[in-house]
């Protein structure tokens, strides 16, 4: 790849296969980049008409001794909040979150001791982004700016309690809504946002029934919630306000916060809930309502930008192993055995990467990210063929978006408008079967889909961590007077990051990242090209 002072915008087309992918002009400098560096595996063999455009304005001048300067002004007004200030003249007031009093009783700062005001997050505190700094484009992984891979800071917003306040809690009503599909840990987000929120002094709290369908199925009244309600909820999986795809006609949605009166909206959900989210967030902003619309990510997938990963993906990890330990097992028992796991990703390998990293137990990792072929002497079924030879059993794992390039396309799309994945567990599996009747060789397929099965349970004790902090963090991010953001972890630390930063793109497998490599080191699979 050419090194590229600005790409203002980036079009990667493939109608056979993921159909149209846009990066529009306030996406991430260094995402775009990411995604024109990796347009080199992009194309895949059936698909025939890929298009890759990039439309690159020379806006950092390397030569311009200060373009490093500007670079990070740039980024910094790309990551700056956006505040109620921005568009309200309101004057904040002392927290009345306090750190000291292990929380059964709210204490007032105003009268507090200056020892107890300690401890609150500043707002000009910054966490970093990147902590790499890479010598050379051709290290593993690589983002670079310019030729040199200069190092460039990046700061990032700290989440936190602050001192100050721009609501008054006692005034406050809550909304809290959770969108998309299911994820370990929502249950545990929502019992911390009713704690945090209630340690400021919340009384009225509500929940926002079936995701942003909710706000306008007459037939489905907000439910009140409280501490009591919500005190054992974290012990079950699932969402104790439930979960809906689709029907969000932002409007509707914005008249029903003016009607019901809302202050602060908590909404969990992943990337088509964040690009909703942001819409209602500009929405208020332009009927000038005084609303904090606050994001949690969710999505088992991991599939979101610049975060070390979301809550719930670390549990289904967890429970993908079970899946594919049984399917060691099924193959490793049977004679000339093939286990065969599909797991969740439409459009990131993260989970079966992980998963197959995790148990050891995988011999073929497939993931969306990385293009292979089934037949010819370099495709995965003559490597199983290797592989039963010498070791008498193998085990797969594809992920649900791996080899959609294989499969017929339906034009289907589900209620959110996410395109309906052809099934490439039953399409592998099939096909492995055929293979060996074909040559000759008894194999013994056992297919197992846990799809669900990961995603529907309890978190782990980490993502449950992880949850914990997020869901407190969100609340202190509405109270210090933020909207149209989310919470996120970055290099271990919590920050805030603007809502359209983080949705730009999906974030993806990098294919020349340490953890792919380690994954192919860890199952010893070769190209299948
Ligand atoms: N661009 C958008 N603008 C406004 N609303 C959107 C947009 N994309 C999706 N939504 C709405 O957000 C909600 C959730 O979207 P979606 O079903 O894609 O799940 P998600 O948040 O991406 O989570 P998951 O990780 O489970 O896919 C739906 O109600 C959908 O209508
Ligand atoms: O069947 P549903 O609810 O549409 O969810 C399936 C989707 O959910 C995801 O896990 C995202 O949450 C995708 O990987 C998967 O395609
Ligand atoms: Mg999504």
């Amino acid at each position: 790849m050419a090194f590229v002072s600005s790409i203002k915008n980036i079009g990667l087309a493939c109608p056979e296969q993921n159909g149209f992918h846009s990066i529009a002009d306030h996406s991430s400098f260094s995402s775009k980049l990411l995604i024109l560096r990796r347009s080199g595996w992009f194309p895949r063999k059936k698909c025939s008409s890929v298009v890759v455009k990039a439309a690159i304005a020379p806006e950092i001048d390397f030569s311009d001794p200060d373009w490093k300067k500007h670079f990070q002004e740039d980024f910094e007004n790309r990551f700056n909040l956006p505040h109620l200030r921005d568009v309200f003249d309101i004057k904040p007031r002392p927290t009345t979150f306090s750190l000291h009093n292990g929380g059964s009783q709210i204490l007032s700062n105003i009268d507090a001791p200056e020892d107890r005001k300690s401890g609150y997050v500043n707002d000009d505190d910054r966490a970093l982004l990147k902590v790499i700094k890479y010598s050379s484009p051709t290290s593993a992984g690589a983002e670079c700016i310019d030729p040199d891979c200069s190092w460039v800071e990046q700061w990032v917003h700290r989440a936190g309690p602050r001192k100050q306040i721009y609501f008054d809690p006692e005034k406050v009503k809550a909304g809290l809504v959770t969108c998309g599909g299911l994820c370990p840990g929502l249950n545990d987000v929502i019992r911390q946002i009713v704690f945090t929120l209630e340690l400021y002094g919340v009384k009225r709290i509500v929940g926002i029934p079936f995701g942003y369908r909710g706000f306008f199925d007459q037939g489905l009244p907000e439910i009140p919630i409280s501490r009591q309600v919500v005190q054992n909820i974290n012990l079950a999986g699932g969402s104790l306000l439930g979960v809906s795809r689709g029907g969000a006609n932002v409007c509707d949605i914005v008249d029903s916060i003016q009607t019901r009166g809302i202050d602060m909206l908590f909404i969990l959900g992943g990337n088509g809930t964040h690009a909703g989210a942001n819409a209602i967030h500009n929405e208020c902003r332009k009927r000038k309502m005084k609303v904090s619309v606050v994001c949690v990510p969710k999505t088992i997938d991991n599939d979101i930008l610049l975060m070390d990963k979301t809550f719930g993906f670390d549990t289904a990890v967890e429970e993908a192993q079970r899946a594919i330990n049984s399917a060691y097992i099924e193959a490793h028992s049977a004679y000339h055995g093939i286990g065969l796991v599909k797991l969740m990703g439409r459009s990131s390998g993260f989970i079966a990467m992980h998963a197959s990293l995790s148990s050891g137990q995988i011999d073929v990792c497939l993931i969306p990210e990385i293009p292979f072929n089934l037949d010819g002497p370099y495709g995965v079924l003559r490597h199983l063929e290797h592989l039963i030879q010498t070791k008498g059993s193998a085990v797969v794992c594809v992920a649900e978006g791996a080899g959609q390039d294989l499969l017929e396309k339906s034009n289907a799309t589900d209620a959110s408008g996410n395109v309906v994945l052809g099934d490439i567990g039953v399409y592998i599996q099939q096909r492995i079967k055929r293979h060996f009747k074909e040559i000759g060789v008894p194999s013994d397929v056992k297919y197992i889909d846990p799809t669900y099965m990961i995603r529907a349970c309890r978190a782990n004790a980490s993502d449950a961590i992880l949850c914990t902090v997020l869901g407190q963090n969100a609340v202190h991010g509405a109270f210090a007077g933020y909207s149209g953001i989310t919470v996120g972890i970055c290099n271990t630390h919590y920050v805030y990051l603007p809502i359209p930063e983080v949705i730009a793109s999906p974030r993806t497998v990098d294919p020349n990242s340490r953890m792919w490599h380690r994954c192919l080191t860890s199952t010893g699979q070769p190209d299948f090209l």
